[in-house]
């Protein structure tokens, strides 16, 4: 099995880390997956890059049907209104990786498409978006793990996408505790992304101030409960994810982005799916809850809920 082409559906912050790495590469085609003012704005302007522009193709789901790996980078609000475009590209020999943080992505995306065109992976890069384009940093990012569910490890397409990547700028390992590893990554986004999306602080924080140490370490024992109730046993990739890309002090992760940017986070597939598995596991989840409906009413704030310029009619303390 051999990988010619790819369309990577979301160039966004995390895209442009495999447009970025791909684009380079001579022997396969690469485009990304658009329809209407999308798609114009990606043929007119091309992808900007860590300074530099990109002009992958562009293509249409239908047009991207069967290709050969379809990677996908959306937001978790954007992913049920795209299952109808990755049904139209999945063929049949079609694998498909979500970069997508959280722990439900492939579960909702194989629902719809089959779990076996699913090849489980995640992605540790601190990307973000500034006046040209998106920026990353190539050196320090660890970038896409990946790996079959349960064995044979060493798959055709496993070893498939690992020649893909051979020769390109992208960090990639694959491992046989994908499972693990991704939610390594859900607890590490749960117990840094949130406490300091509500405090408006870069990461620093969680070194420099014990109380914002304590909610992380308090969200965290909550993770570590349910993860245990459902058999994921963590301690397995210690060895390999024991921390994330280095990152400096100021580093706002991708909750605190979408706040700073004035959109709607992801809220709902961290605390939101921990307290919906807390509830279905009789395991109480105060720290979860909390960090839930905070960033649920910062997200109203941005919306202007609690813009109260003007509005005269008194309220009272209860
Ligand atoms: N940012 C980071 O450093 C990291 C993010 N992640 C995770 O990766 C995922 C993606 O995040 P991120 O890259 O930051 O998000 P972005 O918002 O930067 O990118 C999402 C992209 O998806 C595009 N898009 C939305 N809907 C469609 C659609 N129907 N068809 C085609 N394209 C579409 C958007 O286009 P448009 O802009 O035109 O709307 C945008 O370019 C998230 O789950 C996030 O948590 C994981 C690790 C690190
Ligand atoms: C924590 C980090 C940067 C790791 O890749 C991430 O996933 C995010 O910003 O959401």
């Amino acid at each position: 099995m051999k990988i010619k082409s790819v369309a990577v559906l979301g160039a966004g912050a995390v895209g442009s880390y495999v447009i970025w790495g791909l684009s380079e590469k001579s022997d396969i085609r690469l485009g990304v997956i658009a329809e209407g003012e999308r798609a114009e704005r990606l043929k007119k302007n091309g992808c900007a890059i860590n300074g530099k522009t990109y002009h992958p193709e562009v293509w249409t789901p239908d047009e991207a049907h069967d290709v050969d790996l379809m990677v996908i980078a959306l937001k978790y609000g954007s992913l049920e209104g795209a299952l109808e475009s990755i049904q139209k590209v999945t063929g049949e020999h079609t694998v498909i990786m979500s970069l997508m943080n959280g722990i439900d992505s492939e579960e909702i995306i194989g629902r719809t498409v089959g779990m076996e065109h699913v090849l489980p992976a995640l992605i540790k890069v601190a990307s973000h978006k500034e006046e040209d384009g998106y920026h990353f940093d190539p050196p320090t990012t660890l970038g896409i793990i990946f790996g079959e569910p349960s064995a044979p490890f060493d798959s055709e397409r496993v070893k498939a996408v690992e020649e893909l990547f051979a020769d390109t700028g992208i960090h990639f390992r694959s491992t046989e505790y994908i499972q693990e590893e991704i939610w390594c990554k859900f607890c590490l986004n749960v117990c840094s992304n949130l406490p300091q999306a509500i405090l408006g602080a870069g990461v620093g924080c969680y070194r420099d101030s014990v109380h914002m140490k304590a909610i992380s370490d308090g969200l965290k024992r909550e993770l570590e409960a349910v993860a245990q109730a459902k058999g994921i046993d963590m301690s397995k990739t210690e060895s390999s994810s024991g921390r994330g890309s280095a990152v400096p002090p100021s580093a706002r992760y991708s909750t605190l982005q979408d706040l700073d940017a004035g959109c709607h986070t992801e809220i709902d597939m961290f605390s939101g799916a921990l307290v919906r598995m807390g509830k279905e596991l009789g395991i109480p989840m105060p720290y979860n809850e909390y960090t839930y409906h905070m960033i649920k009413a910062l997200e109203e704030k941005n919306d202007g809920k609690f813009d109260y310029t003007g509005k005269e009619e008194l309220t009272w303390s209860k």
